[in-house]
């Protein structure tokens, strides 16, 4: 797969620490608020386009969160229903990239890892408090 067939975000910000991370092949100094970041590369849910999405670093045991947060705005990432669609895919972290399998989580589950996932990034937090949306948390399993 060459870069060029997987689209990067529209926003700015997302585009530059993407291309950061391609061109230095590692997550490795890519981070939000001083917390890393992992690179997950989704399957679009209509467009079947392969899309770079860089999420916070929630890892423990070899497995990872990945919260659907948006900064807590009414609505989640449009990159849910990807996820949703095509939930097995590569999660880059450091330079090392491997297949998981996505499963959105709820219940003392999600719980368990939203506490590890505002650990990890407490603006989660806040981003709760913003919205009436329950912020959606998937677990990823190594495939
Ligand atoms: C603007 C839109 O972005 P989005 O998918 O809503 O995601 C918004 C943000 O969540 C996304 O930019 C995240 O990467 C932002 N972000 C985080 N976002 C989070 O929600 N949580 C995080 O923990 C997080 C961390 C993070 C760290 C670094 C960084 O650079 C960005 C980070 C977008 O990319 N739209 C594209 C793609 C749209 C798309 O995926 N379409 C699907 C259809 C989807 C459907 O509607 O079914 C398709 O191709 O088929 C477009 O309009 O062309």
């Amino acid at each position: 797969m060459t870069d060029n067939d997987v689209e990067l975000s529209p926003t700015g910000w997302v585009q530059d620490q993407t291309k950061k991370i391609l061109e230095t092949g590692t997550t490795d100094g890519v981070e939000v608020q001083g917390v890393p970041v992992v690179l997950l590369t989704l399957k679009g849910a209509k467009s079947g386009k392969l899309r770079y999405t860089p999420v916070m670093r929630v890892e423990h045991e070899g497995r990872y969160a990945v919260v659907a947060s948006k900064g807590g705005a009414p609505t989640h990432p449009v990159w849910y229903y990807n996820i949703k669609a095509n939930p097995e895919f590569p999660l880059q972290d450091g330079t090392v990239t491997k297949l998981y399998v996505a499963r959105e989580i709820e219940g003392d589950e999600r719980a368990e890892w939203w506490e590890r996932s505002v650990a990890a990034f407490p603006p989660y937090a806040e981003y709760q408090t913003k919205t009436d949306r329950l912020i959606p948390v998937f677990l990823l399993e190594p495939k």
